[in-house]
């Protein structure tokens, strides 16, 4: 298997004034190419926390994290930037599109910033908007369409960039419960087509329909899939 994603007792504590809060305590987790892996946990716990280091959004007190194999430490700003551009692609609860565009400029700004050629822009605008069912609609503006629909625009624009990594955050957040069903169907058949996805929720019966899920308490990371727990139990038999 190879892995996508390296965490090795990573550390992150936020000062505010004299207060220093523990986000995240002595983190491992290893994600491999190919995996659809929820985050779940209480409120505060530390899942976006999480979530933004492996985004490359977001730094750290101390530990090791490789993406595809690079040392995200190792990064200025301008190289994680160029780094996150060209292998993550972001999933937000609020979709985060433009308002002022249509959906078609919508999928094809970030493709721009990639220096894509406009024939290359135009095939993958076409190919992700297809995907989702949502090509005949490639003139409309985000507020023309339903929350479900807006959300599916976004999985199409993550999706342009061809990314090795499609991070969610609470991607159903705000839907009701029949658009977050086609949401997950579409998250589900996008991983089947390879990609890796993150997602974090709140809900145990979304996560619960991931390959594996990681319980994030107070900052620490518990993996608790029947997976990992017999490739643990084989691991020390070997040892
Ligand atoms: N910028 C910040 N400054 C200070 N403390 C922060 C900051 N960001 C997060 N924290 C604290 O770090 C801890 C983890 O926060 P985080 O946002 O990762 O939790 P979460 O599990 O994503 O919560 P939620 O489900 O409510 O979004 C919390 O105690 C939070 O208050």
């Amino acid at each position: 298997m190879e892995h996508l994603i390296e965490i090795k007792k990573i550390r992150k504590v936020f000062k505010t004034g004299t207060v220093a809060t523990n986000a995240l305590r002595d983190v491992d987790l290893t994600i491999n190419k190919g995996e659809f892996v929820s985050i779940k946990g209480p409120s505060g716990s530390g899942k976006s926390t999480l979530l933004n280091i492996i985004g490359l959004l977001e730094d750290y007190e101390s530990g090791s994290y490789k993406l595809d194999g690079v040392e995200a430490s190792s990064l200025n700003d301008d190289q994680a930037s160029e780094l996150r551009n060209e292998k993550i692609g972001f999933i937000f609860q609020n979709f985060n599109l433009i308002a002022e565009l249509s959906l078609y400029d919508n999928i094809e700004v970030p493709l721009i910033y990639r220096g894509m050629t406009s024939q290359e822009r135009k095939q993958r605008v076409e190919e992700s908007l297809r995907l989702v069912g949502l090509w005949g609609r490639k003139e409309h503006r985000p507020d023309q369409l339903s929350g479900g629909q807006r959300q599916r625009v976004a999985i199409a624009r993550a999706l342009a960039g061809k990314p090795s990594l499609i991070l969610a955050d609470e991607p159903t957040g705000n839907l009701d419960s029949e658009m977050a069903a086609s949401v997950m169907d579409l998250l589900y058949q996008i991983n089947e087509m390879g990609n890796t996805i993150v997602m974090v929720t709140h809900d145990d019966e979304l996560a619960s329909k991931t390959q594996r899920q990681i319980q994030v308490t107070d900052g620490v990371v518990k993996q608790c899939d029947t997976e990992t727990e017999l490739l643990k139990e084989q691991e020390a038999s070997y040892a």
